[in-house]
């Protein structure tokens, strides 16, 4: 049922973790693929590894991943020329994949499988005169895009191959007024790139440039009676927007400014208990997507079942220790 803009929970939601479920729902997922859905999702494969990966990580069952397969996939990727990674063996390198795979390998310790070298000569080919970064060849700027070049290079301890003044210099020319941010400026500001200028910042250490109440207070505002949270003033709640919203509130040290108790609800509630997966909301098809950000948004919130993920890079904290990095929070 609908009440403006928000879903009314049913009594017959899932109320508990069914992580033997997930586990399972993701192991299978991709072992057919004839599956439909998993060739419709070649072009974003390399992030739909990331995705399923970090999940299992994150409930100890990686074991049950064909890691090898996964390595060799990454290192079929690479293009030589450029030295980006593209999302499937033939594609077009991209940033985004190329973090998706630097994420895989970072958290199989086992980045001795690519060209390196090749992979900061790519992220640094994409920073323009302004200090933003390009996606790939075609040249569309986002600071999605800014976000992935800083957690690529960081995750192989480079961050000094590009221009790091630069690189937040344009991050913080896409700030409103209402201390949010968009993909370029003047953007509306919208939950997922708050995520990813909030990130950039943490990485680079510049978090004392944020209006930290301001943006805290609209991030807050993102959360509906059914206890979900939306991406913007007016949207449906949707499970993937947990993380953005929560992850942006860990990192400015606010995160008990949403009521969890009614977050913990409406993320269990995502749960299909038939198929395994969490969906956008409850009801809907699963998908490793939201998946992955129902059980980090649930780790974030103190569930200690899930293994403790680190909310600059959604990655397992484990890795992030392993790697000695120290993304910045606000005390
Ligand atoms: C099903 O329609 C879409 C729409 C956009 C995308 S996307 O790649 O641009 N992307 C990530 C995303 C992935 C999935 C998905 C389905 C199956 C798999 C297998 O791994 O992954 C589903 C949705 C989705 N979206 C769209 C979305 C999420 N919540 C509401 N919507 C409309 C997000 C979208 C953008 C994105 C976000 C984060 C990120 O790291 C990368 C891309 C993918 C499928
Ligand atoms: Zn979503």
């Amino acid at each position: 049922a609908f009440t403006k803009n928000d879903v009314k929970l049913s009594g017959d939601v899932p109320k508990t973790l069914l992580l033997q479920k997930h586990s399972d729902y993701l192991a299978s997922y991709g072992l057919n693929k004839d599956d439909f859905e998993y060739c419709m999702t070649e072009h974003l494969r390399m992030s739909g590894i990331y995705w399923t990966l970090t999940a299992m990580e994150l409930m100890d069952q990686s074991s049950r991943m064909p890691k090898e397969e996964i390595i060799e996939f990454i290192t079929s990727c690479q293009d030589n020329e450029s030295g980006g990674i593209s999302a499937s063996i033939g594609h077009d390198p991209h940033i985004l994949y190329t973090l998706s795979a630097v994420q895989v390998l970072a958290m199989y310790d086992r980045l001795d499988a690519i060209d390196v070298e090749g992979v900061v000569r790519f992220v640094t080919s994409m920073q323009q005169e302004d200090g933003s970064f390009y996606g790939d060849k075609w040249g569309e700027v986002d600071t999605r895009f800014s976000f992935c070049a800083v957690m690529t290079l960081s995750l192989i301890q480079r961050l000094d191959a590009i221009n790091v003044t630069k690189a937040v210099d344009f991050v913080l020319s896409c700030m409103n007024f209402d201390g949010g941010f968009g993909s370029r400026p003047g953007s509306e500001s919208h939950a997922g790139l708050i995520y990813c200028c909030v990130g950039t910042l943490s990485i680079c250490k510049r978090m004392d440039a944020l209006h930290a109440d301001e943006l805290a207070w609209w991030l807050c505002e993102r959360q509906l009676p059914s206890g979900g949270l939306n991406g913007r003033p007016e949207k449906l709640p949707d499970l993937c927007y947990s993380w953005w919203v929560m992850s942006s509130l860990s990192m400015l040290n606010r995160i008990h400014w949403v009521d969890k108790n009614n977050l913990e609800q409406f993320i269990l509630a995502s749960q299909d208990a038939e198929t395994g997966g969490f969906s956008d909301r409850p009801g809907n098809i699963t998908d490793p997507f939201h998946t992955l950000f129902g059980l980090a948004g649930l780790s974030l919130l103190g569930n200690t079942s899930i293994k403790r993920v680190n909310p600059t890079y959604c990655m397992p904290q484990e890795t992030i220790d392993r790697l000695k990095l120290e993304p910045q929070i606000l005390h």
